[in-house]
């Protein structure tokens, strides 16, 4: 099977922070990966900015190591690679000082064409990189620019960089990207749900009996201490990719794609989410810290241990109990988790229906199960719906629980892009509608903030977990004194 690509108009992709982590390991292959797919019109260049001092021979050299390294062997091509490579160039620029836009400005020229801002640099310096732009005569119509999470690390400080890049940019050109949203199951929760009509009418409360959202992850801090000590599991995953997931499967139908009908109704969910003030974090919430343990076979340090300097407060583990207060939904809790030094990376959706009412098949024929509808995320997109069916052959009625299962890889033989790849392609497009609002943002760190004041207020620690397990034992209890229980991805 083969899928369609539409080619997008020429554009100049400038990846501010282009020597940086995210420029080498996502934004370079992701571009390759289009331009070899064939998505490119010409003349499309990519230029690369940020403070070392760097010729283009060198920044074609480092673009040359990030995608032999980070893009699988099979899709390097020698000739495409030179080509791509042709189209890279460099600019030092300090975003602070100033220096260096008058070379940007000059790299750039009078075209028209479509200008795509990209900020891979610390949130710290958006402000600044936003207005050095537009002192310079860079913000035409055409351009667009891309703001990485986390925008913030509570409402006001979000505020305050919104309105910073809101100074410069009007809210169609402000991407502020999400890239969970860029995967493809993500999208195909709004196909399953919206173009289907077999689930709609048992997608609410009288039907569904709970939702879990479990992102879990095997790695650690990786070498990222200065930016996670300082956030944590809650503002890392939680505030950004675990809200939008919740949103998609809570949403009402927006009336078509476009980016605020479906934002709109995003933006609903985020409201009608039930605050979990003081009282109720201890009850509704469990923070977690990895100890040393064992992961991907191996023995692993302790987060305290890697920090190198000592004891921390920081989460690295989180699991809520979150409730949406509106007609749909009251009384369905949605159970999230999500941690570093899990048992397996894996990311699932489950939907859990509510038990038949009554069972006609007496005692012999086995345990009557729950419907539920797994959606996988990540590894092996797919989405398995569990039924129960008799067990096959002769010997009475026993019944046995298996999935209906649509293994994306299996079903269809097309690559699946990384979520990089489509969201930068929607940036060219000028397509928000995979990309967060201001005001769902916001939303977002309205329900995130109160349950930091909440751990602050306690005075608590979070809890020790072993690196290589599911976290926290009051995790489990969180859902078990539901009568309820983690579906654990394998
Ligand atoms: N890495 C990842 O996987 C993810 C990153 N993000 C976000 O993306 C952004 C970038 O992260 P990451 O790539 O990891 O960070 P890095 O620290 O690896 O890179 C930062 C980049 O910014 C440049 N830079 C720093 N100061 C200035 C300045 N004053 N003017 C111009 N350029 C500057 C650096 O280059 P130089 O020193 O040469 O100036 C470097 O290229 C952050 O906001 C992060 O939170 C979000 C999700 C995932
Ligand atoms: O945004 C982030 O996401 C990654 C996990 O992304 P995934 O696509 O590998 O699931 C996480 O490791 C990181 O801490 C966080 O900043």
């Amino acid at each position: 099977m083969t899928s369609q690509i539409i080619p997008v108009d020429p554009f100049d992709f400038i990846a501010f922070g282009g020597t940086g982590d995210l420029a080498e390991r996502k934004l370079l292959p992701a571009l390759y990966q289009r331009q070899i797919a064939g998505q490119f019109t010409e003349p499309t260049r990519i230029i690369g900015a940020s403070r070392s001092k760097l010729s283009n021979k060198e920044y074609r050299e480092f673009a040359s190591k990030a995608i032999t390294e980070h893009v699988p062997e099979k899709d390097i091509h020698a000739d495409e690679l030179q080509k791509f490579l042709a189209r890279l160039s460099y600019v030092a620029v300090d975003a602070v000082s100033g220096t260096g836009f008058e070379g940007l400005r000059k790299a750039l020229g009078d075209s028209e064409r479509i200008r795509v801002y990209y900020l891979a640099v610390a949130p710290a310096i958006f402000g600044d990189i936003c207005l050095k732009l537009k002192d310079h005569g860079l913000v035409s119509e055409q351009a667009r620019v891309v703001v990485e999470k986390p925008i913030g690390r509570n409402l006001a400080s979000a505020q305050a960089l919104n309105d910073q890049i809101g100074q410069v940019f009007a809210e169609h050109q402000i991407f502020r990207i999400d890239h969970y949203l860029g995967k493809e199951t993500v999208q195909n929760l709004m196909a399953l749900r919206f173009a289907n009509a077999l689930y709609e009418p048992l997608w609410n409360s009288a039907h569904i009996d709970h939702v879990q959202i479990t992102v879990a992850e095997t790695v650690g801090l990786e070498d990222r201490v200065s930016y996670y000590d300082k956030a944590g599991a809650l503002r890392d995953m939680v505030q950004n990719h675990i809200l939008q997931l919740l949103c998609l499967v809570a949403m009402e139908a927006p009336s078509n794609m476009d980016a605020d009908a479906v934002r709109d109704e995003k933006l609903k969910v985020l409201r009608s989410l039930s605050r979990i003030n003081g009282n109720e974090a201890s009850k509704l919430t469990v923070r977690g810290q990895y100890r040393a343990g064992a992961s991907a076979g191996g023995a692993v340090k302790g987060y305290a241990e890697e920090l190198q300097n000592g004891a921390s407060p920081t989460e690295t583990f989180v699991a809520i109990k979150a409730e949406i207060a509106n007609w749909r939904w009251a009384g369905v809790p949605f159970y999230l988790r999500t941690g570093k030094r899990l048992a397996t990376k894996a990311s699932e959706i489950v939907i859990e229906f509510k038990p038949i009412p009554h069972s006609i098949f007496g005692d012999h024929a086995g345990m009557v199960y729950a419907n539920q509808l797994v959606i996988r995320l990540q590894p092996d997109e797919g989405v398995k719906q569990w039924i129960m069916i008799k067990d096959p052959g002769p010997g009475g009625m026993r019944l046995r629980h298996v999935p209906l299962d649509m293994s994306f890889a299996q079903s269809f033989a097309v690559r699946n892009p990384d979520a990089y790849e489509r969201l930068v392609m929607d940036v060219v497009r000028g397509n928000q509608t995979l990309f967060m609002r201001r005001d769902e943002v916001e939303a977002a760190w309205r329900w995130i903030d109160p349950i930091h004041e909440a751990w602050e207020d306690s005075g608590q620690s979070p809890n020790g977990y072993t690196a290589g397990t599911w976290g926290p034992s009051g995790s489990i209890a969180l859902i078990e004194r539901d009568g309820r229980t983690w579906h654990d991805p394998q």
